[in-house]
């Protein structure tokens, strides 16, 4: 950490950066959150007007792992396209500074529209647990796992559709290769994550999705403890309540997630068949690859070079050579408003 300076003013750093009214074609409008490593401020982009939020990381409080951290985060949140993953739109890097310039999802955390409105009735449950499963299955399908799902990191936009952010955890997994590294909320970790045990991935993911479903359909958490000891011996038990206004599909669903054994949790091909996730649609939710969004579209390239002289082959360039920069950003605003 960066010697703090006598003022007990909230930026205790000495990166200059952090004193900025705005950065690139952004102007910051207020902070929206605050991490120990990073701020995620509100922005304006200058020339659209589009909203959107910055997560600003401080790289000298950084050690050389974090870095790597970091980095590694930008490359996956790169990889990923999906309605209901948070969108990176540009990255801007200064000697200090990486400023990760995102979709600004305007409805907060989940957890906090839980807090507001209280358990879902199965039915909106549904609906956003599918849209979570989708997004969740299209990571999985790229080899990414989240490893820290969590109501607290379910955004939701102004539609009040789920936008799933943080990404601080996800790694890549080889799906016969283990991994071991602890990650996630102890509420939502799955029990071999407690025992210390090596896991492959995807079923890590698998069990914090049971958790989010008892969330959304009840309000509350599964498994709960005073501390982290109580908390490991009621996950590693594995017994929940299910209130009586549970449906049976809905109680049958939840036990095919909070599955203590993890090679029996594998991953979510189970759910093409589940009558609860498929009632009353005519698609399971991790089917097929509805992710990615079409890109190159003409009516964006053609606005970009009559009403803001940006020619098309530099647009092409960035979008096609996966250049998160001025240009790709302009495009991914005006494509996505
Ligand atoms: C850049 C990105 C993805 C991000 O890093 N955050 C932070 C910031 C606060 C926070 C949180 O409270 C939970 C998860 C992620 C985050 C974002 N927060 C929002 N909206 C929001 C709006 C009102 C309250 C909370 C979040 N949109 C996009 C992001």
């Amino acid at each position: 950490m960066a010697p703090s300076k006598s003022r007990k003013d909230k930026d205790d750093t000495n990166n200059p950066d952090f004193q900025l009214n705005g950065i690139g074609n952004y102007l910051f409008q207020k902070t929206v959150g605050e991490g120990n490593f990073a701020k995620v401020k509100l922005a304006k982009h200058k020339i659209t007007g589009a909203e959107v939020a910055i997560k600003i990381i401080d790289k000298t409080t950084l050690d050389e792992k974090k870095l790597g951290k970091l980095y590694r985060e930008v490359r996956i949140m790169k990889l990923l396209n999906h309605p209901h993953i948070v969108k990176l739109y540009e990255v801007i890097e200064t000697k200090y500074t990486v400023f990760l310039v995102m979709e600004y999802a305007s409805g907060g955390e989940l957890y906090d529209y839980l807090v507001v409105h209280g358990k879902m009735k199965e039915k909106e449950a549904r609906i956003k647990f599918r849209q979570i499963l989708s997004a969740v299955s299209y990571c999985h399908k790229k080899r990414v796992i989240h490893r820290d799902l969590k109501a607290e990191n379910l955004l939701l936009d102004s539609n009040l559709d789920i936008k799933i952010a943080d990404f601080g955890f996800s790694n890549y997994y080889d799906p016969d290769g283990k991994l071991d590294t602890f990650c996630g909320s102890p509420p939502y970790a799955a029990p071999e994550l407690f025992q210390g045990k090596r896991y492959t991935g995807p079923e890590v993911d698998v069990w914090s999705l049971g958790v989010i479903l008892y969330v959304l359909t009840t309000g509350c958490l599964p498994f709960d403890g005073k501390n982290l000891q109580e908390m490991r011996e009621s996950v590693c038990r594995g017994k929940y309540r299910i209130p009586f206004y549970l449906s049976d599909v809905c109680e049958k669903l939840l036990r095919k997630f909070l599955i203590r054994d993890p090679y029996k949790r594998s991953n979510l091909d189970f759910l093409n068949e589940d009558p609860w996730i498929n009632d009353g649609f005519t698609e399971s939710p991790v089917a097929r690859d509805v992710s990615t969004r079409v890109y190159e579209d003409d009516t964006i390239i053609k606005l970009l070079e009559t009403k803001y002289n940006i020619p098309p082959e530099s647009v092409l360039k960035s979008l096609r050579e996966n250049i998160y920069d001025d240009v790709a950003a302009m495009y991914y605003l005006l494509y996505y408003d």
